[in-house]
């Protein structure tokens, strides 16, 4: 069976601008607009409002101008109004070939805000209609609104579509304006719409007010709807409008009846830049595009995709240019670290890798997060401290750092089941810390080796603050030789790298 063809019309540089607190510059209007038609082969993009910024007219005109060389203008939309022609001249000027022109969908909007009849707006409707006819501009008409009228006053909806079904109108659009809908709802006014006018494209444009925008298409879809409105990371009006992303997923995967034609695995892409130039972060749990949609936290799904893939579901990461990933933390078990160990070529045998396992384990107790970078670092010290037998330990300690008063500490050191306690100052806390150390060795008359160098590294292309490594160099009777420490703190790690210093002087 041949597939119904559904066409997407992505409004990010419209609607989705209505976000609050995001504005393209042009450069990135005409950036996102060329990948959006060309990287992902969207059908329609809506690119701004008329009349709003001198601005806004530049971005069009660049957009425009681009798309004439490319033979795209019937593929670039612009919001306009009934102004009596106003907004005609201003999409003239910048070179605009289609129009979305707002109109009021429900009775409610056109008594209360135009204080209108339907007569009266039907006719100033008709005049721009035959304007942009006459200027070689197509007209798509939205009914805003349109959700409530269908719910409050449906005779004027079916009144209304009765007069546009004369006019010489590309595309009527219908939107949910204030996310109302339900799923069940939706179904049913896109149904009785189609079947009175089987001959007229119908697009849906969602909003997400309460989440339902994803469920809202589907039910479009069903229904018979022509088109669908989608943003770029669902940004928008109040709630945003349909996500682009899940819309391709859901469509790709649940609606064998119809096709689309975007490209996937650009997807990922676009998103991050409409991220970059918006501002506006994606959050880590959106379907398709946020950081950890594609990461296995617990233990047992890393074990299960050792066994058959048994934790995969059809949104396979690659689809959409990402990768799986296998997070190291306190719920992650062996198999999420040999995922990890695997991708950096590294193999630890069991009994190393249960102490590299115990040791991000204490890390995501102390809620640190831990990434496949900081992997090399944690091997490295915990395998190096298993090497140590510690006969001197620090048993306590306070750090003292204060406004006007010079650094200090108190130190208790356990040396052959000794406890000894000392305080002193110094120039930072690790230098009162080193001081209140050798203060106790001079005072049990044993040598305590120079400090001559102390570096301080994260992990390089970690994106976690989880840990920092310090490693000391120490000289002792002319030999040189360096112990490292690991720990969020630095300071702490310097005094984990000098406890493994005493047990160690050569
Ligand atoms: C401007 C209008 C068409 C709109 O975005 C809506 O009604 O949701």
């Amino acid at each position: 069976m041949e597939k119904r063809k559904i066409e997407i019309m992505d409004t990010t540089l419209r609607d989705g601008e209505q976000t609050s607190g995001v504005s393209f510059s042009a450069a990135e209007k005409l950036t996102i607009a060329q990948l959006l038609l060309e990287e992902l082969n969207i059908d329609r993009i809506e690119i701004a409002s008329a009349r709003v910024s001198e601005g806004e007219f530049q971005a069009v005109k660049g957009i425009t101008s681009w798309a004439t060389e490319k033979g795209y203008t019937n593929r670039i939309e612009v919001l306009s109004f009934v102004d009596g022609g106003v907004s005609i001249e201003w999409l003239k000027k910048a070179g605009a070939k289609v129009q979305n022109l707002l109109t009021k969908g429900s009775m409610n909007h056109l008594t209360h805000q135009l204080k209108k009849t339907p007569e009266q707006h039907f006719s100033e409707i008709a005049e721009i209609i035959a304007l942009a006819k006459e200027n070689n501009i197509d007209t798509n008409v939205y009914l805003e609104d349109w959700s409530n009228g269908m719910r409050n006053s449906p005779e004027y909806v079916f009144q209304f579509l009765d007069f546009l079904s004369t006019q010489p109108v590309k595309r009527i659009l219908l939107p949910d304006t204030l996310g109302v809908l339900i799923p069940s709802l939706t179904f049913e006014f896109i149904s009785k719409i189609r079947a009175k006018y089987p001959n007229i494209h119908f697009d849906f444009h969602a909003h997400n007010d309460y989440d339902l925008s994803i469920a809202n298409v589907m039910e479009a879809v069903k229904a018979g709807i022509n088109g669908l409105h989608v943003t770029v990371n669902g940004m928008g009006e109040r709630a945003g409008n349909a996500p682009l992303e899940s819309t391709v997923a859901v469509i790709n995967d649940y609606l064998p009846e119809v096709s689309i034609n975007i490209k996937e695995t650009s997807l990922y892409t676009v998103s991050k830049l409409v991220e970059t130039f918006t501002g506006y972060r994606i959050p880590a749990n959106k379907p398709i595009v946020g950081d950890n949609v594609f990461t296995q936290t617990a233990g047992i799904h890393a074990d299960g995709d050792n066994k058959n893939n048994l934790y995969f579901n059809d949104l396979l990461p690659e689809r959409f240019g990402r990768k799986r990933k296998y997070a190291l933390g306190k719920t992650s078990g062996k198999a999420n670290i040999e995922k990890n160990l695997q991708e950096l070529g590294l193999k630890l045998n069991q009994e190393d890798l249960k102490l590299v396992t115990q040791r991000i384990i204490e890390l995501g107790d102390k809620k640190e997060t831990v990434t496949k970078e900081d992997l090399p670092y944690i091997i490295s010290d915990v395998l190096d401290s298993h090497t140590y037998q510690d006969k001197i330990t620090i048993e306590s300690y306070v750090l003292m750092h204060s406004k006007g008063m010079r650094p200090s500490t108190t130190l208790l050191l356990k040396i052959d089941d000794e406890i000894i306690e000392e305080s002193a100052q110094g120039d930072g806390q690790f230098d009162a810390f080193m001081n209140a150390l050798s203060k106790i060795y001079k005072s049990k008359k044993l040598t305590l080796p120079k400090l001559i160098d102390y570096a301080v590294r994260i992990p390089p292309g970690s994106s976690s603050d989880a840990l920092c490594e310090t490693i000391i160099t120490w000289t002792n009777n002319g030999k040189e030789f360096k112990t490292r420490g690991l720990d969020s703190d630095q300071t702490v790690a310097a005094i984990i790298a000098t406890q493994k210093m005493l047990n160690v002087i050569p």
